[in-house]
């Protein structure tokens, strides 16, 4: 009998660019759920199934055994950084860079070099502390969920720590990237009690990942 196997992931971009790599280890779910509204969807195979959760939620399910499994950006895992969990695979999607961003008027006439303290709004404060503690500089953190390039433009912080990919949205909201901190993709996460309890699946799961990612990336 084939082990049983949860697979969590978050709807939109995530599910999207992960669609082609389930289909890579023949796995395809039968409901859409930006169509659908249910939260464990089966798949073609009646031993595996996905639970669609917030991208943040992903560690947390995983550690706890909830889903065997899972897909969770670099930044979710970097900000989770207490997170028990394997990481074995850099799946290559969700493709962006964690960068410090202030409005372009701003960035013309300042020096990050020089910088001793900074008001930041960002959704990753431990990643923003950690960053700014390496060069020295003090931070004041301003906790938000989402939307942080409107933080500069209504006096809320001069500057944020965000994603950004094509830099529409920095651009759209008059700011500019000022400092790159890290590169960042989404992960394969894998809970520990599951890499050797089904090992022979995951195993087999990880190979098929992998195999696409390295020889057939989208
Ligand atoms: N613009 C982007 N381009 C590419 N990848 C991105 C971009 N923004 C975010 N990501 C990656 O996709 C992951 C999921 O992002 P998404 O926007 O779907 O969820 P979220 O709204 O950030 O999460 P939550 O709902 O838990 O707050 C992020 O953790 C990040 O790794
Ligand atoms: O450089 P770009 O291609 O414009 O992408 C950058 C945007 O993408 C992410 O937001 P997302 O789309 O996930 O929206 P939300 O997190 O605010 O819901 C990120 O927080 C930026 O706002």
């Amino acid at each position: 009998m084939k082990d049983p196997i949860t697979i969590a992931l978050s709807k939109g971009r995530i599910f999207k660019e992960a669609l082609p790599l389930l289909a890579a280890a023949d796995i395809h779910p039968l409901d859409d759920p930006e169509q659908s509204r249910k939260l464990i969807l089966d798949t073609n195979r009646p031993e595996v199934r996905l639970v669609i959760i917030r991208a943040t939620d992903v560690p947390t399910y995983v550690e706890y055994g909830a889903a065997d499994l899972g897909i969770a950006g670099r930044d979710v895992l970097l900000e989770q950084h207490t997170v028990d969990l394997y990481e074995p695979l850099d799946l290559g999607i969700g493709r962006c860079r964690m960068v410090v961003a202030e409005p372009a008027g701003l960035a013309a006439q300042d020096d990050p070099a020089v910088w001793e303290r900074v008001r930041i709004a960002t959704k990753y404060p431990h990643i923003t502390r950690t960053h700014f503690a390496r060069k020295g500089i003090q931070t004041e953190i301003i906790k938000l969920y989402g939307s942080m390039e409107l933080a500069p433009l209504v006096g809320l912080s001069d500057r944020i720590v965000d994603l950004v990919s094509t830099g529409v949205t920095l651009r759209e909201n008059g700011l500019v990237e000022v400092e790159h901190i890290t590169d960042i993709s989404s992960r394969l996460v894998v809970n520990k009690a599951a890499m050797k309890l089904k090992h022979r699946s995951i195993h087999a799961l990880i190979q098929h990942l992998e195999k696409k990612v390295r020889y057939d990336p989208a």
